[in-house]
């Protein structure tokens, strides 16, 4: 399996080396050359295996030789095996043809754990095995950094740093990547918001001096083992509900498109999945962009739902690369206008094809909290602000002969402030956290510039 550049002009690379890399050098993300299809017996044969298993059959063959199929079931094995649900990811109905997908249960209670923890896992192999360190540079608006840091904290050849925007995250979030005291983990509090901390993430990438100096490898979903990894519960949870000989549809809460672009990955491998719907907050440029075909930036707007406060959605240039028909140039043409003019008009015809795919709707701050109020009193289940955007648009999209599933994204207990706010009831952390909020913090504020941020990184791996 060969992975190419939604720009076209970087060289062709292994998943290892494309896992390692993170960013292509012609600024574009890694895609599988083309996306292997699984034939409906071995979709239908996936109904009632442990989550590892599918974890297994879906991913394989996207890896290639980076590891013997022994070793990817090890590797597979240690990264969900600290999950705090038998099922890893339960899906529990909500109402008639609606349920909700608990990606929650991992160790940072986020849908993020499902990815970072088996691409810690491939990580250490890898670089055991070349004897090679790297340097991680993360940008997070909440959950990515925590589940990275948890992923990667005390790895020798690892030292792993994460920008998140100061203020602008809950405090379980910002403790979770303060309070970890392994030497290898540095949290960067930026004045700014998420898309400045992804856009600096970017520059250093396209920074080649800098990104070779310090062997930069990158964990957000700009990697593509971090699509991949998420592509294995739309299988576990569709083929629970009868697929592939029943169609199902999703509502993803949407921010940076990785989630949702997982989706139209099972999809592409023969997943009947009739519609995947992008649910967004007020941060609404992919609705409004599904809704129009142009691309506007505007700038973050803070919400209870801060996790997706984005406005410039990293994958959806994988999503465009497919539109386009696979062609780099074009996207390529696309994404030097949006960094020119803050936008860009999608193609008729790319925009068609998007429109195939993809529903999208947008929720207010207002209705995020009657959603959380409303499932509690209706089916006793406490939503976390994220999965109450998603909830309240797929309510908006059922289709009575199509069973839903919305992703539930995260813990509640992650926002009990807003959590609070819209039912009067404050969750608890699980017991392995409950003294959290005692840790000492260890977090060092930063401008949003470049510069000082790379001296940063530079003189504590040289420390
Ligand atoms: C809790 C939560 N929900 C939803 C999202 C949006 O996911 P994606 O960025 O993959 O669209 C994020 C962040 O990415 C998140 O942390
Ligand atoms: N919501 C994310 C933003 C980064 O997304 P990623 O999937 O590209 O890592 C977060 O919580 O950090």
């Amino acid at each position: 399996m060969r992975y190419v550049s939604t720009r076209g002009q970087a060289p062709e690379l292994s998943f290892e080396e494309a896992m390692l890399t993170g960013l292509a050098r012609d600024g574009g993300l890694y895609v599988p050359a083309s996306v292997p299809a699984l034939p409906e017996d071995e979709i239908a044969a996936m109904a009632g295996q442990p989550y590892e298993e599918v974890a297994y059959r879906v991913m394989r063959p996207f890896v290639g030789e980076a590891f013997s199929d022994a070793q990817f079931r090890t590797l597979i094995d240690a990264a969900y095996g600290g999950f705090g649900h038998a099922a890893r990811a339960p899906l529990v109905q909500l109402g008639a043809g609606h349920h909700l997908l608990e990606l929650f249960h991992g160790p940072t209670l986020a849908f993020k754990d499902f990815a970072m923890q088996i691409i810690g896992q491939m990580f250490e192999a890898a670089l055991t095995r070349s004897g090679s360190r790297v340097t991680i540079v993360g940008a997070t608006s909440g959950d990515t950094g925590s589940a990275a840091i948890e992923a990667f904290r005390g790895l020798a050849a690892v030292d792993v740093f994460i920008l998140y925007p100061h203020g602008r995250i809950s405090e379980v979030q910002r403790r979770q990547m303060t309070t970890p005291t392994d030497d290898n983990v540095h949290a960067l509090a930026v004045d700014g918001d998420f898309d400045d901390c992804q856009a600096l993430v970017k520059d250093m990438f396209n920074d080649f001096d800098f990104r070779d100096g310090v062997a930069l490898a990158g964990v957000n979903s700009i990697n593509w083992g971090r699509v991949l990894a998420q592509v294995v519960y739309f299988f576990t949870s569709a083929v629970s509900l009868g697929a592939p000989h029943r169609p199902v549809s999703f509502t993803v809460p949407t921010g940076n498109f990785g989630d949702i672009y997982a989706g139209s990955i099972a999809r592409a491998m023969g997943l009947p999945i009739e519609r995947l719907v992008v649910a967004t907050n007020r941060n609404d440029i992919l609705h409004r962009t599904l809704e129009s075909g142009a691309y506007v930036k505007e700038g973050v707007h803070p919400t209870i739902s801060p996790s997706m406060d984005i406005q410039v959605s990293s994958n959806f240039e994988r999503a465009l690369f497919d539109a386009y028909g696979r062609d780099g140039a074009a996207v390529a043409g696309q994404m030097s206008e949006l960094r020119d003019s803050g936008g860009f008009r999608i193609s008729q015809g790319a925009y068609e094809g998007l429109k195939e795919i993809y529903g999208s709707d947008r929720v207010s701050e207002e209705e995020t909290s009657a959603t959380i109020k409303q499932a509690l009193a209706e089916t006793g289940e406490l939503l976390c602000p994220h999965s109450a955007v998603g909830v309240a648009v797929a309510e908006r999209h059922l289709d009575p002969s199509v069973p839903m599933i919305t992703l539930a994204t995260a813990h509640p207990a992650k926002f009990p402030d807003a959590v609070e706010d819209a039912t009067g009831v404050r969750p608890p952390l699980p017991s392995r956290m409950a003294d959290l909020y005692e840790r000492p913090e260890r977090v060092t504020r930063v401008p949003g510039e470049l510069a000082p941020i790379q001296e940063i990184i530079r003189e504590r791996i040289a420390s």
